[in-house]
């Protein structure tokens, strides 16, 4: 099993090394050079599996040997122990044909666990037994960064370096990420917006020299292991639900399209999908993109949901490479022209997403409206960002049963959910004294030669 860049210029690597390298070197993000599937059988025989078993099942296939069977089980093991629900990934009815896949039973309330607790138990066997120490920088609009440094906090041989929008994360995700003590955590609340941060993240990895010196490593959507991590529930959810033998749909709140692009991964290794449907915020370039096939930033709007505040939706490019028949070198121009501001999808690329992915977006005011429906109507609370994936996904409902992904805990936004229940939810226990802990944070501009003195700075002083 092999490797290939998105841009069709960067070596072939192994599951192990395109892991730990993060953004392949010209710029592209690694996929599998083929999609394994699973027959029909295989997928039926999940019924009834521990989470961790579907696990093992769905990811074993991508590894190409890496592992033995024996140390990934291991691995898969110590990643979810620290899950609250036996069910790791349980579902609520919602109405009749309606589902919501809780993902956020995990240590920071965020579907990112499910990845970030995997890639924390790959890296740490990975690097001991290669010797090796890493540093890790993230981006984040708030859960990516607090699930990284809940997985590899304290580490040795591991120094992680999360850049968030200053003012553009809720306390609670803020709290999460300059609470920890553990001198290999660095938080550092940036100029900007999200994209800002993810830029400059993809600057340090294009930016060879300091790459190479620091032995940067990426824990982003661009890392395929994030990816292929967030494909096991779709099976272990539809095949609760009736798959192979009745068509599932999902509806994905979305903002830098890695857990969907996990979602079409599952329909292309056999998951008998039927519609997957994109569900955006008001910073809806995706949804703007499937109606018109033009991708055109247009700035970025704080929202209720701002974990989806996003406009360069990175795994995007992974859907565009498939799309353009898998020419690297048409995605390239793409990202090139994206540099100054847009691109147009070709006819033929348009017509296969459109094939695979619906769309729809929640206006503000329509994702306050539906976390009140949906109390009122079910008793289930929602944060803002399911709330958007249940309100678009009302507007796809059709005869396969549907799952919308709950992708964060309530007590994560609580101002909105107050204001649109009229009650505030409560962090649980593990987290109940975390706004009273004292913060440690570093607040940096949006320069890259500042944000790369301060890194090889506080590796030096470790
Ligand atoms: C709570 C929440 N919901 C949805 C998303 C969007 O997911 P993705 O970036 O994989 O599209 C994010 C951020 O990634 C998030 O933190
Ligand atoms: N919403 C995310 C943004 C980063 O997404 P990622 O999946 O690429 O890590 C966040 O919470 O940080």
């Amino acid at each position: 099993m092999k490797y290939i860049s998105t841009r069709g210029n960067a070596p072939e690597l192994t599951f192990e090394d395109a892991m730990l390298t993060g953004l392949a070197r010209d710029g592209g993000l690694y996929v599998p050079e083929t999609v394994p599937t699973m027959s029909k059988e295989e997928i039926a025989a999940l019924a009834g599996l521990s989470y961790e078993e579907t696990a093992f099942r769905v990811m074993k296939p991508f590894l190409g040997g890496v592992f033995s069977d024996e140390e990934f089980k291991g691995i898969i093991a110590r990643a979810y122990t620290g899950f609250r629900h036996d069910a790791r990934a349980p579902l609520v009815q919602l109405g009749p044909n309606h589902f919501l896949m809780e993902l956020f039973h995990g240590p920071t309330l965020a579907f990112k666990d499910f990845a970030m607790q995997l890639i924390g138990q790959l890296f740490q066997f990975s690097l001991a037994r290669r010797g090796e120490r890493v540093t890790i920088v993230g981006a984040t609009s708030g859960d990516t960064g607090s699930a990284a440094i809940e997985a590899f906090r304290g580490l040795d041989n591991v120094d992680v370096f999360i850049l968030f929008p200053h003012g553009r994360v809720s306390d609670i995700q803020r709290k999460q990420m300059t609470t920890p003590e553990d001198a290999n955590v660095h938080a550092l609340a940036m100029d900007g917006d999200f994209d800002d941060c993810q830029a400059k993240l993809k600057d340090m990895f294009n930016d060879f020299e300091f790459r190479d010196g620091v032995k940067l490593a990426g824990v982003n959507s661009i890392n395929w292991a994030r990816v292929l991590a967030q494909v096991v529930y779709y099976f272990s959810t539809a095949v609760s639900l009736g798959a192979p033998d009745r068509k599932i749909s999902f509806t994905v709140p979305t903002g830098n399209f890695g857990d969907i692009f996990a979602g079409y991964i599952a329909k292309k290794m056999g998951l008998p999908i039927d519609k997957l449907v994109i569900a955006t915020n008001q910073n809806d370039i995706l949804h703007r993109t499937m109606e018109t096939g033009a991708y055109t930033k247009e700035g970025v709007t704080p929202s209720i949901s701002p974990s989806m505040d996003i406009q360069v939706s990175s795994n995007f490019e992974r859907a565009l490479f498939d799309a353009y028949g898998r020419d690297g070198s048409a995605v390239a121009q793409l990202m090139d022209e994206l540099q100054d501001g847009s691109f147009t999808v070709s006819q033929g690329a348009i017509d296969v997403l459109r094939d695979t992915f619906a769309s729809g977006r929640a206006s503000e005011e329509e994702t306050m409206a539906e976390i009140t429906a949906a109390f009122t109507q079910t008793g289930e609370v929602l944060c803002p960002h399911s709330a958007v994936g249940v309100k678009v996904a009302n507007e796809n409902l059709g005869d396969s049963p549907m799952i919308t992904l709950a992708t964060a805990h309530p007590a994560k936004f609580p101002d909105a959910v107050e204001q649109a229940m009229g009650a505030r939810p409560d962090l649980p226990p593990h987290m109940a004294d975390m706004m009273d802990k004292p913060e440690r944070v570093t607040r940096v501009p949006n320069d890259l030669e500042h944000l790369k003195a301060l890194i090889k700075e506080r590796i030096a002083a470790r």
